[in-house]
């Protein structure tokens, strides 16, 4: 064969693709019927992008049929070679060798890989010519590969084989073995040029890398990809700027400078422009300063990481992670997959101990996506091994944005609210009693009656705040997805902070103490009903759990902006179901029962004036604080979210006048919009969905909001419709009393 004709064999056999036989025709067939149109699969899509394009060149890879690979030329004859061994690829050698025999009895050993791992090895063949060309398409974006062939004597295929059998019965260090085998054979090659395949970026990720960047979130690229492929992706998916300068820390730079004087010198560069502005730690990029962006490759960080002999090795660590915080992006090309790992535990452990995230799509990814907090498999072209030791799997890069700054978002909030939510309601329960038998001196009797110490958090309380960790959404996905900035309000683990903890345990105490004491004021001063009856101990318990259900469940029902007939239901529900028990509990003679304790309790607490007018005032007494805080907080110090929510309002508010709303162009808001719109002409308001009640239909209610009421249609309608009916049911009541 000419050199050429063996370059497009070597492509057409060395490699790991299939041809998937269906509809029970062959590749042969196939090829032969239907003008060559086999499916190949890959784990190495590289592999099937090769083998496909040699076919457009007239080679077609048939078939590997008892090992025999068969491969049908220009001509239209089959050709076949008997494929002998195989000297798979791994990430670490960055190549991979087929040895096959020809039916003219030669045996070839074809080799394709890196050209950092191809050109060491190669001793003959237009290098240089070849390796400029190899450059100059990296620097392009493509991705490429050098192929090289070796020519064995049978003589020397047998030592091959007496060496690769050695190494594969090894009982010990048998990888070690192996790759020390491969390393003897694939040497003393001949090249025989080179390809260039392009990997076009997935949909959206220069988008969803840019929105990841605006939430504060630093990206790091880890591939094994070479320096200049690497470096024209991210250029291309927008992590390096035209403006970015770049700083290497090659293995090429190390060379001519010391790796002491490399730190050094990019240190300095980094800290002389932030000079005293310190930057966002790991979290992120300021906008004002000069961005800079670092590349390193495998061989450097290696040195990096390599303890030194005085042992002082976190040096270097510390002075590269310096270097890092100050860099808006960080590159790491040609690593092997455990130095991937290795960056992410480097980054892990270092002494913000930021939280890491790493998403990969191939095989060569798994160990970081092990290793890191949080890990992400892409389902792709690359099989599904990422994905199967992922923690999350998504099938495209671009819905990690929709993932993190919107199902992210919003399940930190969720969660958090549920996680105090639920030492609040608790707080406010358990306290009273221990008031109670502090005070009352009642060490044996529990404040509250069995029932309703068993259904507190089962029943009465339950369903409200498991809707609200399902469905709560404070600002919608639009918004969400629209400023990635929102996320910023959520990171470092803000909502569950010691602070915001305190606050929750504060304000459940502060109730307790309202409740109890509320009522125990109420009974010192009215202990007989209208019709001369006594209250009992009983009904001072009743009196503060009704208190409780009603001002936990409230709570709740103020921190809900996101309002469906299934909240109503729930929330409303509660309450509803609390009154329908007591009454059913109190008011029938359950025959199952020993003794009624609270018979009649319920309902004898109802007749009486003073105990509706004492719920009323407690309820709002207890939830005055936490409104007051808000309101204040919101009007003094919003945050970014809480100011969105403020603006999207507005928005609402003035569509009639600004109808071009980026949100209008979401279908949802579509189907709704006309009748919104209409809506708004005449009564120039216009009434969201969500958004129900952020704090300002309080003031609204109060009447000293300066935002027009426009929340919620039904919520908010029905919030303030309960709270007003509150308030002057209150004042009836006292007028009465
Ligand atoms: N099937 C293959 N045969 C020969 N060489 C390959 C093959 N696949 C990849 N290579 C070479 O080995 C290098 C390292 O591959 P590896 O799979 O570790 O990373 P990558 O695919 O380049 O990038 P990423 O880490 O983003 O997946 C590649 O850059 C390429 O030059
Ligand atoms: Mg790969």
């Amino acid at each position: 064969f000419e050199r050429e004709e063996l370059f497009f064999r070597a492509l057409c056999l060395c490699h790991t693709v299939q041809v998937k036989e269906d509809d029970n025709i062959d590749g042969l067939k196939k090829a032969q019927l239907s003008g060559r149109s086999c499916v190949y699969i890959s784990s190495s899509p590289d592999e099937v992008a090769l083998v496909e394009g040699i076919q457009r060149l007239g080679y077609t890879y048939l078939r590997l049929k008892d090992n025999f690979m068969e491969i049908l030329n220009p001509k239209n004859d089959i050709e076949r070679f008997e494929l002998l061994e195989m000297l798979s690829f791994d990430s670490v050698r960055r190549r991979m060798s087929v040895i096959v025999r020809s039916v003219a009895g030669d045996i070839f050993l074809f080799c394709k890989g890196a050209d950092s791992s191809i050109f060491p090895r190669v001793t003959e063949g237009k290098i240089d010519q070849i390796r400029s060309r190899v450059e100059r398409n990296a620097v392009e974006g493509l991705r490429t590969l050098c192929v090289a062939y070796k020519k064995f004597t049978r003589k020397e295929y047998d030592s091959v084989c007496k060496l690769l059998q050695n190494a594969k019965l090894a009982l010990h260090d048998r990888e070690k073995k192996l790759a020390e085998a491969y390393e003897q054979i694939e040497k003393d090659l001949i090249l025989l040029g080179a390809t260039a395949v392009e990997d076009q970026l997935q949909e959206k990720a220069a988008d969803t890398i840019e929105a990841l960047q605006k939430a504060g979130i630093k990206v790091w690229v880890l591939t094994g990809d070479k320096m200049e492929t690497a470096a024209a992706t991210c250029y291309a998916c927008k992590l390096f700027r035209r403006n970015t300068q770049l700083l290497e820390l090659t293995t090429k730079k190390i060379e001519e400078q010391s790796l002491h004087d490399v730190l050094f010198d990019l240190s300095k560069t980094v800290l002389k422009h932030s000079g005293s502005l310190t930057r966002d730690n790991f979290s992120g990029l300021s906008t004002d300063m000069q961005d800079y962006g670092l590349i390193i490759d495998g061989a450097a960080l290696s040195l990096i990481m390599k303890p030194r002999e005085d042992g002082s090795s976190g040096n270097y660590r510390e002075r590269f992670l310096e270097i890092c915080r100050n860099c808006s992006a960080v590159l790491c090309c040609r690593m092997a997959p455990l130095q991937k790992a290795q960056i992410v535990k480097l980054i892990k452990l270092s002494k913000e101990h930021p939280i890491t995230l790493a998403i990969g799509d191939g095989a060569n990814d798994v160990s970081m996506i092990l290793e890191a907090h949080v890990g992400i498999g892409i389902t792709g072209k690359e099989g599904r091994q990422a994905a199967r030791n992922s923690d999350y799997a998504i099938p495209k890069f671009k819905h990690l944005k929709k993932m993190l700054l919107v199902h992210g978002h919003f399940y930190y909030v969720r969660i958090s609210e549920l996680v105090q939510y639920f030492f609040y309601k608790n707080v406010c329960f358990i306290f009273p009693q221990f008031l109670y038998q502090f005070f009352c001196g009642f060490s044996q009797q529990p404040l509250y009656d069995t029932a309703y110490l068993t259904l507190y958090n089962i029943s009465f309380t339950s369903l409200p705040i498991l809707l609200y960790s399902l469905m709560e959404q404070h600002v919608s996905t639009e918004m969400l997805k629209r400023e990635p900035s929102l996320y910023r309000d959520i990171t470092k683990n803000a909502l569950l902070r010691w602070r915001v903890f305190i606050y929750w345990t504060f304000l459940g105490l502060f109730d307790a103490v309202v409740f109890f004491f509320g009522a125990y004021f109420l009974f010192d001063n009215t202990t007989v009903t209208s019709n001369g009856q006594m209250f009992g101990n009983w009904t001072f318990g009743t009196l503060v759990f009704t208190v409780l259900v009603f001002t936990v469940t409230l709570k709740l029902a103020l921190d809900t902006h996101y309002w469906t007939w299934i909240n109503h239901f729930v929330i409303w529900g509660s309450l509803l179901f609390y009154i329908i028990f007591s009454l059913l509990w109190g008011g029938i003679i359950w025959p199952f029962l020993n003794y009624q304790r609270m018979y009649y309790v319920f309902m004898q607490m109802l007749s009486s004036g003073p105990a509706w007018l004492g719920i009323i005032l407690l309820i709002t007494v207890s939830l005055l604080p936490d409104v007051l805080k808000k309101v204040l907080c919101r009007q003094l110090w919003p945050t970014a979210t809480e100011r969105t929510q403020i603006m999207s309002r507005h928005c609402w508010d003035h569509i009639s006048e600004f109808t071009p709303l980026a949100s209008l162009k979401n279908p949802k808001y579509r189907s709704n919009s006309p009748a919104r719109r209409s809506n708004s002409h005449s009564k120039k308001r216009m009434f969201t969905h969500w958004r129900g009640n952020d704090y300002s239909i309080l003031p609204s209610i109060f009447g000293y909001s300066n935002n027009r009421c426009n929340s919620s249609k039904f919520s908010s309608c029905c919030v303030k419709t309960f709270v007003r009916l509150l308030l002057l049911l209150s004042l009836v009541i006292f007028c009465i009393t």
